[in-house]
């Protein structure tokens, strides 16, 4: 498990100090630590900026399916520990690959504007997910896309796919499969946002907790760093991404579960939160909506997960280290 090492030694000064972002090495992970220095420069003019790559667990292993591979923290794990073995001072991080569970040491330091939370279907020669025909294939590695989509269209067939978005938008752009799901923000930070042919959201088709945001990490003990990040941090998508991350801490206790959530600030000033949780085969579904004062998320995603609890939800939640139930459409 991550636990911190010795305090890490930094410059004080913002004008002259130097900082470090440690990132993944996927075309999307260098945008999205592109842009946080851009913001980070844009902000602190004199400040110098470094990206630092590192390869995380989830970039070696290319081919598993990811609810094999042991989800949480994929993504992040190791560049979590290069910020606590103080080789950077900054993590970013899409914010829905961030494991709910803290990491001793380490604190959100900053969740910028979110982009658009919602998925894109990719369907070049259908269009609209109503028009793929009987039995298309539609390729998803994600246990909630696959969920909703059967819910949805229980007669498709759904492949599991992986690699970077490019990868997997190419499965669709080059007819291998039907049609693809992909995150609309991922998309559009790449540029390839025109691929998309329709936009599945709410109510029917829910985003995963902290889709669109990223996270933005540093020490505890880095009040420094904690400084130059507070001019990234946008109070209303920090608020909304905390109360979907609470509903999925108390869901899910650490496993990937076909769970998806919307959490909003609303023009009354109060915070909303809807939530759905499906059995992976798309044959159930069961859904929730609260609401309540924006400087208490924590209290909202608990509300939405005890009223989920309430209809049911236990059964639906897959216990940690099981293989997910294997369905006959699915195929690899
Ligand atoms: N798990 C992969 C991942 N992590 C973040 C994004 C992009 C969208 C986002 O920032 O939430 C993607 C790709 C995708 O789901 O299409």
């Amino acid at each position: 498990m991550l636990s911190p090492t010795t305090a890490c030694s930094s410059s004080p000064l913002p004008s002259h100090r130097r900082v470090r972002i440690g990132t993944r090495g996927s075309p999307l992970a260098r945008w999205q630590a592109e842009w946080v220095a851009a913001r980070l420069r844009d902000a602190w003019p004199g400040l110098t900026v470094e990206l630092v790559e590192i390869k995380t667990l989830g970039d070696r292993d290319r081919n598993s399916p990811l609810a094999s591979i042991g989800g949480a923290g994929l993504f992040t794990k190791e560049i979590q520990r290069a910020l606590l073995d103080c080789r950077v001072e900054i993590a970013v991080h899409s914010l829905k690959d961030l494991p709910t569970q803290p990491v001793e040491g380490l604190i959100l330091g900053a969740v910028p504007p979110r982009e658009e939370p919602r998925d894109a279907l990719i369907a070049p020669a259908h269009g609209l997910l109503e028009h793929l025909p009987a039995a298309a294939r539609v390729g998803t590695g994600s246990l909630r896309r696959r969920a909703q989509l059967l819910w949805m269209r229980p007669d498709l067939e759904v492949v599991g796919v992986r690699g970077n978005v490019e990868t997997r938008l190419n499965h669709a752009l080059e007819g291998r499969l039907d049609a693809v799901l992909l995150a609309v923000a991922g998309l559009r930070r790449l540029g390839l946002d025109s691929a998309i042919t329709q936009t599945l959201g709410p109510p029917d088709f829910l985003p995963a907790v902290g889709q669109g945001a990223l996270g933005i990490e540093c020490r505890g003990d880095d009040p420094d760093t904690l400084a130059l990040l507070a001019p990234l941090d946008d109070p209303a998508s920090r608020a909304s991404v905390l109360a979907e991350r609470a509903l999925l801490a108390d869901l899910e206790a650490g496993c990937m579960v076909p769970l998806g959530a919307w959490g909003r600030s609303e023009a009354d000033g109060l915070l909303a939160l809807d939530a759905a949780v499906l059995d992976p085969a798309g044959r159930q579904r069961l859904a929730a909506h609260a609401s309540g004062p924006a400087n208490d998320p924590q209290t909202l995603g608990l509300a939405v997960a005890a009223e989920l609890r309430r209809q049911g939800a236990e059964a639906l939640l897959r216990p940690c280290g099981e293989e997910p139930a294997k369905e006959p459409s699915s195929s690899h």
